[in-house]
């Protein structure tokens, strides 16, 4: 199996173990980082500087290094247990109680104002609930800081896309990798072997990370002029960057084409495949009910179904919370 963090692992040049005769007229990554000494060029495949990430399994074994531990698919990994959350006089939330299991995408639906992203924020921090509590990985999250939740396992995307948009696709999923960095700030400072061991591995995962969600072409171009499916992409690329065991995403197909959102299904089913788990808040009934293994309906901040895509879309409760709805005015 490849070395957890990236194919430099154990080396001091990160590309002297790759094994490959033509090398050594390549560049190599750190060459289009800043300072790096080289222009990039404008077209750029990540496969030129790493021939390995042609191979679709190196790359999915390079993006989730510890996969093989989360074998435990169907366990609860993150518990919402009677989260209750009121503003001011209104429950956005109340008593809400539901499980996203190991290894699944769980797709958290509802009508607008249902409470799905007041449940996206209680469960990444943002919000604290009013009352109940959710459990991460067998951790109360109570008052864990929101960068500490990040550490713990839950990455995710914003609806609205947040990207470093004058960074290149390639920087903007390194930033992503440092909440994994363990050296300390003298290290960085003196840049230390560990620093620099990291750092290296940092821009391999990175590169793993982009050809992974399909931009690997799109690396040295700023994330500012890559087409907006692309930026999405990268969004999703830089959460996982982190790590993490449990993967959030806010509507992540708003503003797709048909085609595109067919793309997007495969690579979600991908990260699930590739052993994360997902969580799934998406406008798009087809979409929802064509990807998750089981589905969460809300409804004025209660939960009115849990179970699998067809048996929720047969419901009567969600039929008649969604009547009349059009497909994408919907969740
Ligand atoms: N910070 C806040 N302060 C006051 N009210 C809030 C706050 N956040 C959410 N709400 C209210 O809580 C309710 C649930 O909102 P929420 O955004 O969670 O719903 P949603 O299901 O995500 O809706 P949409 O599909 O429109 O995004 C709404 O009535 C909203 O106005």
């Amino acid at each position: 199996m490849t070395q957890p963090g990236g194919m430099a692992a154990g080396s001091e040049h990160g590309d002297e173990h790759l094994g490959d005769p033509g090398r050594a007229n390549r560049q190599t990554p750190e060459q289009y980082l800043p300072d790096g000494g080289v222009e990039p060029p404008a077209a750029f495949d990540v496969a030129d500087v790493h021939p390995e990430l042609a191979d679709e399994a190196v790359v999915a074994e390079i993006v989730a290094p510890d996969r093989d531990i989360r074998a435990e698919v169907g366990e609860p990994l993150l518990q919402m247990q009677g989260v209750t959350m009121r503003f001011g006089g209104l429950t956005a939330l109340d008593a809400v109680t539901f499980d996203i299991r190991r290894g699944e995408i769980l797709g958290l639906i509802g009508p607008n104002g249902a409470g799905k992203t007041t449940c996206f924020n209680a469960m990444t921090g943002v919000y604290r609930p009013t009352e109940g509590q959710v459990v991460f990985d067998g951790k109360p999250l109570g008052k864990i800081k929101r960068n500490e939740i990040t550490r713990l396992g839950i990455a995710r995307t914003f609806q609205n896309i947040r990207l470093f948009s004058d960074m290149t696709a390639l920087e903007n999923v390194v930033v992503g990798t440092d909440a994994r960095h363990r050296t300390s700030v003298p290290g960085a400072v003196f840049r230390s072997k560990r620093h620099r061991a990291e750092e290296r591995d940092a821009l391999d995962r990175a590169m793993a990370l982009l050809e992974f969600v399909g931009v690997g072409k799109r690396a040295t171009q700023q994330a500012r002029n890559l087409p907006y499916g692309d930026q999405r992409r990268l969004e999703i690329a830089r959460a996982l960057a982190t790590e993490p065991k449990l993967l959030c995403l806010d509507e992540p197909a708003a503003g797709f084409n048909p085609a595109e959102k067919v793309e997007l299904m495969e690579l979600i089913r991908k990260i699930r495949d590739d052993g994360y788990t997902v969580l799934l808040i998406e406008h798009d009934m087809r979409l929802v009910m064509g990807v998750t293994d089981r589905v969460v309906v809300l409804e004025f901040g209660r939960k009115i179904a849990d179970g699998l895509p067809r048996d929720v879309s047969a419901d009567p409760a969600v039929i008649a919370a969604y009547l009349g709805v059009p497909d994408d005015a919907t969740a």
